[in-house]
């Protein structure tokens, strides 16, 4: 049978995109609309993995992924690093000109932001995903609406391009997750996502910190995400990588006691930048 995968978005959607560079064409691929529903699905055994978007580049950080992971003790088994490029597109004949109204995924508007400020007379509109604004146009025969979504996408539902790569930034990147229900039991991984939180008193971090410096242990990022029924207080989400496992293994011996509630969320492979 078939690995079943949950991805937010549509057919077409960098998500799927992300699926495929990952683990091949050969899988089923499972739409979900939120990353709530794809975080559900997993959990609940309805899917064997999911691709999740953690963050990207020009827009930031996923904040609510973080917490998703946390709610439904998701695993990272992989990461993957995805050059985004957005293509503005509308139903075959309609041009510049004709554009009252453009949708796409949040994500995807943030990251087009300067674009949109040369057009302020344009409706910008949220949508669930990329891919399914442009199905939309083109199922629903829609005038006046442009989507901002992926080549591939125009090419799925057979739309026409007006301007291409329409990102702040040329070089536009988003990390997504591979996510499983239990963890992977590699043996050569040398990047591991973990999450902690640290008593209220001077220091406490810049300890925890000052340990994986001591381990030689490079520290790929580092994301405060609220605790809700703490208000003003945060856990840590940290990524790190090391040559050696013994350096890992040391700095659990080092942290472990010192922190309460330090969860392992994924040991791992490196993705392609
Ligand atoms: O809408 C899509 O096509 C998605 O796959 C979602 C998403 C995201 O969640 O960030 C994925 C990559 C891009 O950063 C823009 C949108």
């Amino acid at each position: 049978m078939k690995e079943r995968v949950a991805i937010q978005g549509y057919i077409g959607s960098y998500h799927h995109e992300a699926a495929n560079n990952y683990l091949g064409n050969d899988i089923k691929i499972v739409e979900c609309d939120t990353f709530k529903t794809l975080a559900k699905s997993l959990a609940k055994g309805k899917v064997d993995k999911a691709i999740m978007a953690i963050e990207n580049t020009i827009a930031g950080a996923i904040l609510p992924n973080y917490a998703l992971l946390t709610k439904y003790n998701l695993k990272v088994v992989g990461e993957i690093y995805l050059s985004i490029q957005h293509q503005l597109m509308v139903k075959k004949g309609q041009i510049l000109e004709d554009i009252k109204e453009v949708r796409s995924h949040q994500m995807a508007l943030l990251q087009c932001d300067k674009f949109l400020e040369k057009h302020p007379a344009w409706r910008v509109v949220n949508d669930i995903d990329t891919a399914l604004t442009a199905k939309d146009i083109v199922e629903q025969e829609l005038n006046g609406v442009a989507a901002i979504a992926s080549r591939k996408a125009a090419e799925v539902y057979g739309l026409d391009i007006l301007a291409s790569s329409i990102q702040t930034f040329q070089d536009n990147f988003t990390r997504f997750f591979v996510l499983q229900r239990e963890h992977n039991d590699y043996e050569d991984f040398n990047k591991v996502s973990m999450r902690f939180s640290v008593p209220h008193k001077s220091g406490a971090l810049v300890d925890v910190l000052n340990q994986i410096a001591e381990c030689r242990i490079n520290m790929d990022k580092i994301q405060s995400v609220p605790i809700i029924e703490k208000p003003w207080e945060y856990s840590f989400h940290i990524d790190i990588t090391f040559e050696q496992k013994e350096q890992y293994y040391e700095l659990l011996g080092k942290i472990a006691r010192k922190l309460t509630d330090l969860e392992i969320l994924g040991e791992y492979k490196p993705g392609k930048k």
